[in-house]
């Protein structure tokens, strides 16, 4: 069995994670994905609303094969941990692969315990607009022990920040808008989205 492991902040969720469960879905035979604190970053919503909305960005999904869905018991900061728990969840002899966007090849070195993690998983990266993947980079992450395969599917061009700094509701699906308008979320953002739809 391959399981394809997809982690992310989800603050908020944005159509370009849920074109990246839709490809996966396609080609794995289990997709698990939870919404995570990252060790390395602040975020402006309360994990158990951000999971809520990862659920949403399911719902909103057509996935023939249904083989997608949120695991939240994986969620950990430390990746590694999450592998641990996957383990117990389908087994030693499942194949895992670790999904990541090509921002972070560049902050993967610094991943906890990332030799031991780099062990138990292959690592699939999806390419992203704006984040060229360099071959110095890779090798870096080869001599670590990485098995590293490249998506054949290219990111959109939208991201959680840009929503959060701009108010950039093209990165959203409805569902999660009518989410954050209901439970009062990223209000400064709200105020911005609401100010350029008045001009
Ligand atoms: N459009 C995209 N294309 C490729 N990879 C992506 C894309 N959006 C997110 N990812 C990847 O998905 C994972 C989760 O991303 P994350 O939740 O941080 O989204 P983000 O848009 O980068 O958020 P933020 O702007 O807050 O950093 C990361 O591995 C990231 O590289
Ligand atoms: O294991 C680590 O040290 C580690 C460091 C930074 C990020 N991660 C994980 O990477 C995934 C993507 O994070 P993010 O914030 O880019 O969505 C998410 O599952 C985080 O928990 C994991």
């Amino acid at each position: 069995m391959r399981i394809a492991l997809f982690g992310t902040s989800a603050d908020p969720p944005t159509a370009g994670h849920q074109e990246i469960l839709r490809w996966l879905s396609e080609r794995y035979d289990w997709v698990a994905v939870w919404a995570a604190d990252n060790p390395f970053k602040s975020h402006q919503t309360q994990l158990e609303h951000r999971a809520a909305m990862l659920r949403l960005l399911i719902a909103d999904m057509d996935a023939p094969k249904h083989n997608v869905a949120v695991t939240q018991d994986l969620s950990s900061w430390r990746t590694l941990e999450t592998v641990e728990k996957a383990k117990q969840h389908w087994g030693e002899k499942a194949e895992y692969t670790l999904v990541i966007g090509s921002d972070l090849i560049n902050q993967l070195p610094r991943w906890y315990r990332i030799e031991d993690l780099l062990q138990q998983v292959e690592l699939l990266i999806v390419p992203r607009p704006g984040y060229g993947i360099a071959e110095t980079s890779l090798e870096a992450i080869k001599n670590l022990g990485g098995k590293i395969a490249i998506a054949t599917l290219t990111g959109l061009d939208v991201s959680s920040t840009a929503y959060r700094e701009h108010g950039d509701t093209e990165a959203l699906i409805a569902p999660i808008v009518a989410y954050i308008h209901q439970q009062h979320l990223y209000k400064c953002q709200d105020a911005t989205t609401k100010r350029f739809q008045l001009r």
